[in-house]
């Protein structure tokens, strides 16, 4: 019979249904797990289910009976696949749920700053409409999305629907080509034509070692048009240091993460730092997080776990990813 353990169940609302697995097994649900309870609470499990309680190389190797991953998240960063991968121990994730969620959380964002909603709202709340004395004031600049060029890095399944949407804004999107490789095909706007040209930037992106700080000190000098800096994909992928740099020195218009290098991230971080600046958003990694995404993740996530126990696995991730 299979031990199934989930790990992190309060990273799903309670409101979302997790239905019971369609084969004999046992399943032990924790809200929350501490790095140090993880192998103890996980011995004898064959099915470990994780949203983002890391599972390390050090950590797996605690845990023979362990035979499937099952991440309740696309992003997989949170386990040693290259471990898993040459230790027989299969990854599956979740894909596609974020379809709607993920690009129009992406597209509040860069609403509320292209029109500087955050400072008008403080404005607004300070008594500046009454002090102006007219029907309005320009305290602060608006841009419209139509015409924009932005600049997508990742062309999965948010991307893609992140193009498709601001295509019907008017907007120009451009598909980055991976950093550092020449040569960007028909579809594919050259990495260093892309900062330097792109009105917004948004990362769909998964974090891997080689994406950790795509965007430094190097890429924010190359961004010659001042663009907004859209990050719903991980924190890591942006260098949180040379943000703030970025910001300082004004080399960007503003900032919209809904993600952290280390979540929550520490009162004194980086984020925490300019979290409170009218060009900055700062939303707690819930872009996924419609209930109707949530739903759509829970039900894929016992899809995973029953397809691998039927010997025909899904969405396996290889260590690649
Ligand atoms: N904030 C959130 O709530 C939230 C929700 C869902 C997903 N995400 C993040 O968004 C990412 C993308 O999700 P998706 O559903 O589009 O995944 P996906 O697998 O469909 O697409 C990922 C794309 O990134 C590309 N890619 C891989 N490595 C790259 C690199 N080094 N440089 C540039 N592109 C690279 C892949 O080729 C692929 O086209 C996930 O990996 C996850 O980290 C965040
Ligand atoms: O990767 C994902 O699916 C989101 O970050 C939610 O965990």
């Amino acid at each position: 019979m299979h031990k199934i353990v989930f790990l992190d169940r309060a990273t799903i609302a309670p409101q979302i249904r997790l239905r019971s697995p369609a084969f004999a097994h046992e399943l032990v649900v924790h809200d929350r797990t501490a790095p140090e309870q993880i192998v103890e609470r996980l011995a004898g499990a064959s099915i470990a289910i994780t949203n983002k309680v890391p599972l390390s190389a050090a950590v797996l190797a605690q845990l023979p009976a362990l035979r499937l991953v099952a991440v309740a998240a696309t992003g997989t960063d949170c386990v040693d696949k290259a471990y898993c991968q040459q230790h027989g121990i299969a990854v599956a994730n979740i894909r596609g749920y974020a379809v709607n969620t993920v690009p129009e959380h992406t597209f509040a964002l860069m609403l509320a700053l292209r029109r500087n909603l955050v400072a008008y709202r403080d404005d607004v709340l300070a008594g500046e409409w009454q002090r102006s004395g007219q029907f309005c004031f320009f305290n602060h600049t608006i841009h419209d999305l139509r015409g924009a060029r932005l600049g997508i890095i990742g062309e999965g399944v948010l991307g893609q629907r992140v193009a498709d949407i601001a295509r019907a804004f008017g907007m120009v999107p451009l598909f980055a080509a991976r950093k550092g490789k020449t040569g960007a095909g028909r579809l594919y706007t050259p990495w260093d034509e892309m900062l330097a040209t792109s009105d917004i930037i948004t990362l769909h992106c998964p974090l891997t070692p080689q994406s950790r700080g795509m965007i430094a000190t190097p890429e924010f000098r190359a961004m010659a048009r001042r663009p907004l800096i859209i990050n719903t994909g991980r924190g890591g992928l942006v260098d949180e240091a040379a943000l703030v740099q970025a910001l300082d020195e004004g080399l960007i218009a503003g900032a919209g993460f809904d993600v952290a290098d280390g979540e929550p991230p520490a009162a004194d971080s980086p984020m925490m730092r300019i979290a409170a600046r009218p060009n900055v958003i700062l939303t707690p990694h819930v872009a996924w997080a419609s209930d109707e995404a949530q739903q759509t993740l829970a039900d894929q996530l016992i899809d995973n776990i029953e397809n691998f126990v039927a010997g025909r696995p899904t969405n396996l991730v290889d260590s690649a990813y």
